[in-house]
């Protein structure tokens, strides 16, 4: 079951929020898997390729996400306190504040979507996407946001993971003693379980490898032919649940990955580190 931040209440517990970092894997994979169909279109990241009738002199990408946050802050999205922009001067929401819980001190104080965009347009989308430009300017775009969106508030969890962990008796002094001395290395260190990155990692293959999988050809192949690596439906789910590396998927399963090990977790930890040395400003 989906369960929100207004729903959790004040304090949700570790368990329950990786359950939402599980949830928020399919999401990120469904929406890479979206965004690799369309190929690279490198005009759209880069300003000056088009022109704006409003005088808009950033890149097409930048303009579709300022418009599409200003509707979404209308609908106070960013009131959320999982929820961040990547844009700013955006306007106040249609409807009434929603009551949450306050689960963290200074919510809005961190938000690196800047380096979350700089890693998307610049290694994301090269890796996912074929090089060449197809025209599908407005489709791409739409993809890159809902990718963006996905990225940012899977990395920006960390501060509640971070809050729960803080809030744990049995590592509670432990944090104390090294945000007092504003030890960076040693809040990484006590905050970095090895066991569930390596789970995440490879659940995520698994996911990858699963969801992946273009089945209308495997269905085709039941019909009476085969698809391309010659597989039937029976044979491309056994070869997914065993994470077979000669099942052909949409997206790069390798580099699902390696976005994750290389700057999902190190990007949340980050997140994680920045919450927590600050965690003692107001209490
Ligand atoms: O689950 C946690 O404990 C987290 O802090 C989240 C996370 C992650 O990004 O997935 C980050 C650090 C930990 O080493 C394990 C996993």
């Amino acid at each position: 079951m989906s369960r929100n931040l207004l729903i959790l209440g004040a304090a949700p517990s570790l368990g329950e929020l990786r359950d939402t970092l599980v949830r928020l894997e399919d999401t990120i994979i469904f929406a890479l898997i979206e965004r690799s169909q369309f190929k690279q279109n490198r005009d759209i990241y880069e300003a000056g390729k088009m022109s704006f009738k409003d005088g808009y002199r950033g890149s097409f990408v930048s303009w579709f996400l300022k418009e599409v946050e200003c509707v979404h802050a209308r609908v106070r999205r960013y009131q959320s306190p999982d929820e961040y922009p990547f844009t700013d001067n955006l306007p106040d929401p249609v409807l009434p504040p929603l009551d949450y819980p306050p689960v963290l001190v200074d919510p809005r104080r961190i938000n690196i979507n800047d380096e979350i965009f700089d890693v998307y347009v610049n290694t994301v989308v090269p890796g996912i996407a074929t090089e060449g430009d197809d025209s599908n300017y407005g489709s791409s775009a739409t993809r890159d946001i809902e990718c963006l969106q996905a990225l940012s508030r899977r990395i920006h969890y960390g501060k509640f993971v971070a809050e729960s962990k803080f809030q744990d008796p049995q590592t509670h002094d432990e944090y104390v003693k090294h945000i007092k001395e504003r030890n960076r290395d040693k809040l990484m260190e006590l905050l970095t379980n090895t066991r569930v990155e390596e789970l995440l990692l490879k659940r995520l293959k698994a996911k990858a490898i699963i969801y992946g999988q273009d089945l209308s050809a495997a269905s085709a192949g039941a019909n009476g032919s085969t698809n391309g690596s010659g597989m039937l439906l029976d044979d491309a789910a056994a070869a997914a649940a065993a994470g077979s590396e000669r099942v052909k998927t949409r997206v790069d399963f390798d580099l699902v990955v390696s976005l994750y090990r290389d700057y999902v977790i190190p990007l949340t930890k980050e997140v994680e580190v920045e919450y927590l040395l600050h965690r003692l400003d107001r209490n």
